[in-house]
């Protein structure tokens, strides 16, 4: 087998401490200045700030966002893709921004395209020099560059003589090269000086106008680059946008005694197994490297005679390795139920007793990743109940691919990790065979996605199979060199470590993928194909009610039950009519406890809805709900502000809140004392109607098509009219004459149901209540309250093409008369 040889003459780790902006707070978010000429080069580099998962913010036409926000810098980074966007800025643009990068101590990095086409040139402002198209050999990085921390510095990495590599130089002496290359002048286009050293990447220290910046040619797809970028982003974001160098490998080998014949290790194979991991450890590549193996025993000792041999020396062998169960006959689990789970456990569990596999019972891969996402409920259950288990991997979530997307989540306890895929499939064992041949694996391996899975993901679980190590050997083949490569080029420290660790590690680093975003299985191919067949979308639903609370939600809800081909959720026994699945609660309950809340569309034609007042103001509603519904319609219902805070209020009241109880209207709404619990009530009075700065949260996921504003006080007057907008909103084939339906009852004050023996079956007490008019006090300063929001709302309807409700109307004139 190749083993890969270190040629950089390197090899102590040199790592040079960032300084960091101490008390000056920015966000983890990188800002992209792009224009439309720079697209691939904006792709590639999005896509590694993605794999690392940095936020990113881009902004076309030199347009500045807002950079501060709360005396909290909006970016930790500042990006031009193209040098000539950052020269063009206008006066007041630059301004602006040299003084945020001055007062948050940013960075800018700076990317000069060969296309460009500027010949030698000074930058207008600073004395550096640059030249494109050239062709170069001898590409190496400088030792003594503060900014390299992946990157291993001080190597010649290779000859390379490709064209058009833009150059740069300067003698002032706030410039200092990150990486230096020759020049090879050869043609009439080439602009550098033949056997000349220019910068390939550069640095300036900021001694002109005290901003730090580096200076990138176009390069991007060179893989010493994609590390210099990763290291430049951490330095000139003064570490807030860090990495750390400890990288967190487990090798899984799946399927263990199960391969087709002649697939299977061979006596041999297995010794090499064994001798790479000594191997790996001793010259301390990855420490404690250590092969986890997941079996399936109803497999062993199945095959040919050397195949059988194999298998019993794997076993002889068990201890250099660590086992986890593959259930036993490596069923798809999706398709069975908890019981018939539970028995392929314990079938594989007593194998693993009478063979003594030094097992982690807490670690387990579902075969072919079935039930883990999609979640299969009894799955999750029936690991609980043998194993004991809390961790997992799949590639499934959210999707397979991009692989850079690829996150973890926890459910019902099990701590999901994402997994990597190394190209090696079960049918991927020749060198002849791979897809590609050799080369494409070597250039995976030396720099390419490989190289890159290793380098951008803290955490990496990789799959491979028992076949992929019999035959050609090509896993072995592959990690030798790969982790080589890694520990030649890189400062990482690669590591393996038990999965309850590389969990406490990946959900440390990565908080926010604690709760899942659910996706919708019936979108993904994939997906539905390990889905349980007796679960569908049908029963998910088409139309949601989001809120406010208190605009008339439950009339509207239980107007549009009165129609046919329109049926709502099941009653809940604790939330009445309400689902509430978007809400931190519940959501993390899955799709299956979502789904069981609707029943079985009687036809293809009926739409199934639910109304959950409170999503209105849940801040991660709208990107939950259309993750999983993206065609879904919303409806909101809008009334003056200061009568839903009153009508609030009035509900406190009847639910006997203390506060509600203890102080007037007017005292709740200007209450003070944060800390207080009448505060609390002031803010569920007033908080929801700011109406504008939730819509816009709504409005970014879901266009006007799907997103109706009902008039909830014109619901109120003229019922009819408006249940005649949502049908039409609804697109509903046969159209109710709702004036045959509802009636106006003038001891409840309101227009109600009327039943089929003709009788009115008005709302209940709680809806519809009798109170006393709001005092004119908090009248007038809820009117002062809201004045601004009311605005802002109006811009919003205008700007987006809604129509008006009548309050607002009446308001806006009000406010201008
Ligand atoms: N037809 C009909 N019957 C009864 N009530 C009606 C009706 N249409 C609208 N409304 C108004 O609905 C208000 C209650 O709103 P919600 O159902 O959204 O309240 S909740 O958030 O679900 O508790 C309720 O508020 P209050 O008047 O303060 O009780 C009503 O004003």
């Amino acid at each position: 087998m190749n083993l890969y040889q270190c040629s950089n003459p390197i090899s102590d780790n040199f790592l040079p401490k960032y300084e960091s902006r101490k008390t000056i707070e920015v966000k983890k978010k990188v800002l992209i200045f792009t224009d439309k000429v720079t697209n691939l080069l904006l792709k590639r580099l999005v896509y590694l700030i993605g794999s690392v998962k940095f936020n990113v913010k881009i902004s076309h036409n030199k347009l500045l966002p807002l950079l501060e926000d709360h005396q909290k810098g909006s970016f930790a980074l500042i990006v031009f893709t193209k040098l000539d966007i950052y020269l063009h800025l206008d006066k007041h643009a630059k301004e602006r921004l040299k003084e945020y990068c001055l007062n948050y101590k940013v960075g800018l990095l700076i990317f000069v395209q060969n296309e460009e086409n500027i010949p030698i040139t000074k930058l207008s402002e600073y004395p550096l020099f640059f030249a494109t198209n050239n062709h170069i050999s001898n590409y190496r990085v400088n030792a003594s560059s503060p900014v390299l921390r992946i990157t291993k510095p001080g190597y010649h990495v290779f000859n390379n003589t490709s064209s058009k590599w833009t150059l740069f130089h300067s003698k002032d002496p706030s410039f200092e090269p990150i990486s230096v290359t020759n020049c090879e002048n050869r043609k009439a286009k080439d602009t550098c000086e033949d056997g000349l050293v220019y910068a390939a990447v550069m640095r300036d220290k900021g001694l002109h106008d005290g901003i730090e910046k580096i200076y990138f040619n176009d390069k991007i797809t060179f893989w010493v680059h994609k590390l210099i970028i990763l290291d430049a982003i951490s330095y000139l974001s003064r570490s807030s946008l860090l990495l750390p160098l400890e990288r967190y490998i487990l090798v899984d080998i799946d399927d263990i005694f199960l391969a087709n014949s002649p697939l299977k290790m061979k006596k041999q194979d297995v010794k090499e197994l064994v001798n790479f991991q000594n191997r790996i450890r001793k010259e301390n590549v990855v420490e404690n490297f250590t092969f986890n193996l997941g079996f399936s025993g109803k497999y062993y000792r199945q095959g040919n005679i050397n195949e059988m041999e194999g298998d019993e020396f794997l076993l002889a062998s068990r201890h250099n390795f660590t086992w986890f169960d593959h259930t036993w006959s490596h069923v798809q689990p999706h398709k069975l139920n908890f019981s018939s789970l539970v028995r392929e456990m314990l079938v594989n569990k007593k194998f693993a007793k009478i063979h003594d596999l030094p097992l982690y019972t807490n670690y387990s891969v579902a075969p072919h990743h079935s039930g883990v996402y999609p979640v299969h409920d009894d799955l999750y259950e029936a690991w609980r109940q043998v194993w004991g288990l809390d961790v997992t991997s799949t590639e499934e979530y959210p999707n397979l691919y991009p692989a850079k997307n690829r996150k973890g989540f926890i459910y019902k306890g099990i701590k999901v990790l994402p997994r990597q895929t190394c190209n090696l499939f079960t049918h991927t064992n020749f060198f002849d065979t791979f897809p590609g041949g050799r080369t494409k694996l070597d250039n995976s391996i030396f720099g390419g996605d490989l190289f890159m899975t290793v380098i951008t993901n803290i955490v990496t679980i990789f799959m491979t199979h028992l076949s992929n190590y019999g035959s050609d050997r090509l896993a072995l083949y592959t990690f030798t060199n790969l982790f080589n490569f890694i520990k030649c080029w890189t400062n990482l420290k690669m590591m393996t470590v038990e999965p309850s660790k590389l969990a406490d590690v990946y959900f440390n680093f990565y908080p926010n993928e604690i709760l899942p975003l659910w996706t919708n299985p019936c979108n993904n191919k994939r997906h539905l194909e390990i889905w349980s067949g007796q679960k569908t979308c049908k029963r998910l639903p088409h139309l949601i009610v989001v809120g406010p609370q208190k605009t008339g939600t439950t009339a509207l809800y239980t107007f549009l039950n009165l129609h046919p081909q329109i049926k709502s959720n099941f009653q809940s026994n604790k939330t009445f009519e309400e689902v509430q699945f978007f809400t931190d609660k519940n959501y993390v309950n899955g799709i299956d406890w979502y789904m069981n809340h609707f029943p079985f569309p009687p036809s293809e034609s009926t739409i199934l809805f639910e109304k959950s007042a409170n999503y209105f103001t849940e801040a991660k509603a709208p990107l939950q709900i259309h993750t999983l519904l993206p065609d879904t319609k919303i409806i909101c219902i809008l009334i003056n502000p200061s009568q839903r805070a009153y009508s609030w209020y009035q509900h406190a009241q009847s639910h006997k809140d203390e506060a509600a109880l203890k102080h007037s209207f007017y005292d709740v709404i200007t209450a003070t004392n944060s800390s207080s619990d009448v505060h609390n009530l002031r803010n569920k009075c007033l908080l929801p109607g700011l109406y504008t700065s939730h819509l816009n949260k709504w409005k970014t996921h879901f266009n006007n098509s799907q997103l109706l504003i009902v008039d909830g006080e014109n619901l109120v007057e003229d019922p009819i009219s408006e249940m005649e907008k949502v049908q039409n909103f609804l697109k509903l084939q046969d159209k109710l004459d709702y004036s045959k339906l509802l009636k106006y009852n003038t001891k409840k004050g309101f227009f109600c149901p009327v039943t089929n023996g003709g009788k009115l079956k008005c709302l209940g007490s709680g809806k519809g209540r009798k109170y006393s008019p709001m005092d004119d006090k908090s009248k007038d300063f809820l009117k002062h309250f809201y004045k601004n929001s009311i605005e802002d709302l109006n811009d919003f309807l205008t700007n987006h093409g809604y129509s008006k409700p009548g309050w607002l109307i009446k308001e806006i004139n009000d406010m201008n008369a």
